[in-house]
């Protein structure tokens, strides 16, 4: 059993990473658990930049293995916005209800069918050795008028996945787990963990 901290101050994060990996022999520990450590600055330009240096920033403090996840919403009428400021579309600390508002405002012009985007989800590994591993995971969907379902988080009820015609906010946590940027980004952080780790035993 290994313990990995999750390193993150998003409780829904929180709660979708532990599901996915409650199956493997890895115990999660979560920042509440370390009260003491000030919070990373996120002032990198992209997700990886952002993922990376949560990660390094936590496992720097711990002496841990830490995984961060630094994700967000693209909007393609909006030119890729919210993107990396997704958590301040409204403002620093700005309320799940408010980006959402502001999101609703920017589209309101904007027909159905220009209404496309995508979440996406860079995770990176740090463990106290000095490995980075990092991986990917997108999804695409589409921006609804009015939010649906009480699931999830953030833009969650407006995020619409056209092939299963439910919110994200409709999905239980394993439905959205099974779809999302987060669990594909999951799913590629544990092959690629596990190559690692198998490589560095042979070594
Ligand atoms: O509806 C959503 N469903 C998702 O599955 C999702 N994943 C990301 N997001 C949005 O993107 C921001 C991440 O910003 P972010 O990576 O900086 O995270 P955060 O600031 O919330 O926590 P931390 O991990 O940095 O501590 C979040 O706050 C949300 O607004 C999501 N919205
Ligand atoms: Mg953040």
């Amino acid at each position: 059993m290994i313990s990995i901290v999750v390193a993150t101050g998003n409780k829904g994060k929180v709660k979708e990473i532990a599901a996915a990996l409650a199956a493997l022999p890895v115990e999660v520990l979560a920042l509440d658990k370390f009260p003491a450590i000030p919070e990373a600055e996120e002032n990198g330009d992209t997700f990886a930049a952002n993922a990376v240096l949560k990660a390094t920033h936590y496992a720097l403090h711990t002496g841990m293995p830490c995984l961060a996840d630094d994700s967000g919403l693209e909007v393609d009428a909006l030119n890729g916005a919210p993107g990396v400021y997704s958590a301040r579309y409204a403002g620093p600390g700005a309320t799940d209800e408010a980006c959402n508002a502001k999101l609703l405002a920017a589209l309101a012009d904007v027909p159905q069918n220009e209404r496309t985007a995508r979440f996406r989800c860079v995770l990176a590994y740090v463990d106290p050795d000095g490995a980075l591993l990092t991986a990917e995971g997108t999804c695409e969907g589409t921006i609804l008028r009015e939010p649906r379902g009480t699931g999830g988080f953030g833009y969650d009820p407006l995020f619409l996945l056209p092939g299963a015609a439910k919110t994200m906010a409709e999905m239980t946590i394993e439905e959205k787990n099974a779809v999302s940027h987060r669990g594909q980004a999951l799913r590629n952080m544990a092959t690629t963990l596990a190559r690692y780790i198998h490589e560095n035993r042979r070594a």
